[in-house]
């Protein structure tokens, strides 16, 4: 681990259970290589870093090939996109270049990996990618709807593949796989990268001769939920699309689908051949789900814990004979990159804990109220004193803040696990009358485009998981003996799949879905007449003005037109405001 990270002292309550096919799985990481190194709970669960996790993946290959049977490592995507190491570069380097393409990620020995829409929000991020993740990769990077189009000779205008359409391969114990990695429909992306609707995907020619010839199974890893969920931003589940498109040539080869994009644990079985699991977020979670295709055996899946517990547990190692030389490299290549950085400068000490999940605005431990009520009006005005004279209404689109905040030291990477992203903030000066029915007019749009999308949805079949025919509770009852009191604060999942699929049994730190995505600092009292500057963050200027120009025509506007309220930008709110009030 990192140093000074706080260790789990819990454990895992169970063994594994190996098939003659296993997977090990990791989605939205955003780069938290680091791991979780705070001590408030559940932090210790997570505290493991990626040279652990390489040193566990190692030992797990390892065992794999003793008990003569297969282990393959899949990724999910969104490596991009959440901590210092992956936002923090003092130079400007495209996002996550250090993380992804040049050191940490490519040590792992994934055999397929998928994109994430948080590695096409920025044309630098995919052009990187494609130059220097990419080739690493010789074919298991999967972008089978994802082109980049590339303007350097010889290659002018060609819109190319960011990674590899497909991969077939042979495993090390002769099982052949065929592989996809698939994004759903993302149409936030970055002009020069282009992403095709997976209705589109599956009729290209190349994607029917792909499936043409049966193997073993098929592997598709790709970012998006295996189940509908409630957040608009997330609730883009194409996999039925794909998984449709096989069966009709494939009645009953195995499909295993790895999913991402909405940060939970969850699980669902289509049909008895079919089964989709997807491992959470922020590196919190590794999942591990296996399956006996030779005897038709079922599956079992589990979702880790990232501590240095759960991978001795299920390598059966001591502590002095876990790390592999090459782990503890990266251990400390990582630990390095971040003192250079100066990821661990202080700007502040929190006075309590904010939370991203567990509570919601306005109460007093939601990270929303922290942001809203006080952060962001504080640094507007501290970042534009001329403008004291006009009321403001500082709107934002809470799925930019990311993590939680602990009570304590608060730090330069603090601020990147809360805010990562690099927008200017625009404003328009209009009267009240427009400026109170921005927020609700931005959510109402949001909602349009997503039932528009969801007409047309098809529904991923679920079978319950017939293996275990336990209800959760008994299950739980089984594997953990002990007194509630000692057990500790973590996630209690709830999937689509049958049985107790936690690793470690935590008493449960609860959680909520997101309901709206544009929130606001409190509005102020005012007459309609009134004149207010409506702020808001470029990353959403576009649905705004068209909200405005709805709310107020004939004013016309533009982003080209419109003017910045601040010299801050927001990834350096946090720390604006650390500075000046938790100190
Ligand atoms: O520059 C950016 C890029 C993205 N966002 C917000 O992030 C979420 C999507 O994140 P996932 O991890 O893929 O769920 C979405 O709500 C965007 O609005 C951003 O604010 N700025």
């Amino acid at each position: 681990s990192q140093p000074g990270a706080t260790q789990s002292n819990a454990w895992p309550a169970r063994p594994l259970v190996w098939g003659d096919i296993n997977f090990l799985f990791t989605t939205d990481t955003h780069g938290w290589l680091m791991g979780h190194t705070k001590s408030r709970p559940p932090e210790p669960n997570y505290s493991a870093d990626f040279g652990d996790f390489l040193s566990f993946v190692t030992h797990m290959k390892e065992i794999a090939q003793e008990k003569g049977v297969d282990l393959l490592l899949v990724d999910s995507g969104d490596l991009h996109d959440g901590t210092g190491l992956t936002d923090g570069s003092p130079t400007g380097q495209p996002n996550a270049h250090e993380a992804c393409s040049n050191k940490f990620i490519t040590r792992l020995p994934y055999d397929v990996l998928a994109t994430g829409n948080h590695e096409l929000y920025k044309y630098s991020s995919a052009l990187d990618t494609r130059q220097n993740f990419v080739p690493h990769w010789n074919g298991r990077y999967l972008t089978s709807n994802v082109n980049v189009t590339l303007y350097q000779q010889p290659d002018m205008g060609i819109s190319a593949p960011l990674g590899a359409r497909y991969r077939k391969f042979t495993t090390l114990q002769g099982k052949h796989v065929t592989a996809f990695g698939v994004l759903f429909h993302f149409t936030w992306n970055a002009p020069g990268t282009i992403v095709q609707s997976v209705e589109d995907l599956v009729e290209q020619v190349w994607f029917r001769e792909a499936i043409a010839d049966p193997p073993d199974l098929f592997l598709l890893a790709g970012h998006m939920p295996v189940h509908l969920e409630e957040d608009p931003d997330v609730n883009v589940n194409d996999w039925p699309i794909v998984y449709y498109a096989i069966r009709q040539v494939h009645p009953t080869t195995p499909i295993f689908i790895f999913g991402g994009h909405s940060h939970k644990r969850n699980c669902t079985v289509m049909d008895e051949h079919a089964i989709a699991v997807q491992g959470g977020r922020y590196m919190e979670t590794v999942g591990w789900l296996s399956a006996n295709l030779t005897e038709d055996g079922g599956y079992s899946r589990r979702y880790l814990d990232t501590n240095r517990n759960t991978y001795q547990y299920h390598t059966r190692l001591r502590e002095e004979s876990f790390d592999t030389a090459a782990g503890l490299k990266l251990t400390n290549d990582i630990a390095e990159l971040a003192n250079k950085w100066n990821l661990h400068d202080v700007f502040g000490y929190a006075p309590q804990d904010w939370y991203l999940d567990r509570v919601d605005y306005p109460d007093k431990q939601s990270i929303m109220t922290l942001f809203l009520d006080e952060v962001l009006p504080t640094v507007m005005r501290l970042g534009a004193p001329e403008r004291s004279h006009i009321p403001l209404l500082a709107i934002f689109n809470r799925g930019s803040i990311r993590y939680d905040i602990y009570h304590g030291a608060f730090t330069r990477n603090d601020q990147y696990t809360v805010l990562p992203f690099k927008n200017d903030f625009f404003y328009a000066t209009v009267p009240w009358a427009v400026g109170k029915r921005v927020v609700d007019g931005a959510n109402k749009k949001r909602e349009d485009e997503a039932q528009l999308r969801n007409a047309r949805r098809i529904m991923m079949p679920s079978l319950r998981h017939t293996q275990g025919q336990e209800s959760d509770a008994v299950v739980m009852q089984k594997v953990f003996s002990g007194p509630e009191e000692q057990l500790t604060l973590g996630y209690v999942t709830q999937d689509l799949c049958d049985g107790y699929a936690d690793d470690t049994i935590h008493l449960d730190i609860g959680g909520m879905d997101r309901a709206d995505d544009y929130m606001s600092s409190p509005p102020p009292e005012l007459d309609d007449d009134d004149l207010i500057d409506v702020i808001f963050p470029s990353f959403v200027a576009q649905p705004i003005v068209d909200v405005l120009n709805k709310l107020f025509p004939g004013q016309n506007y533009s982003i080209p037109t419109l003017p910045i309220y601040c010299g801050i930008q927001s990834d350096q709110v946090f720390e604006v405001y650390a500075r000046h009030m938790w100190n």
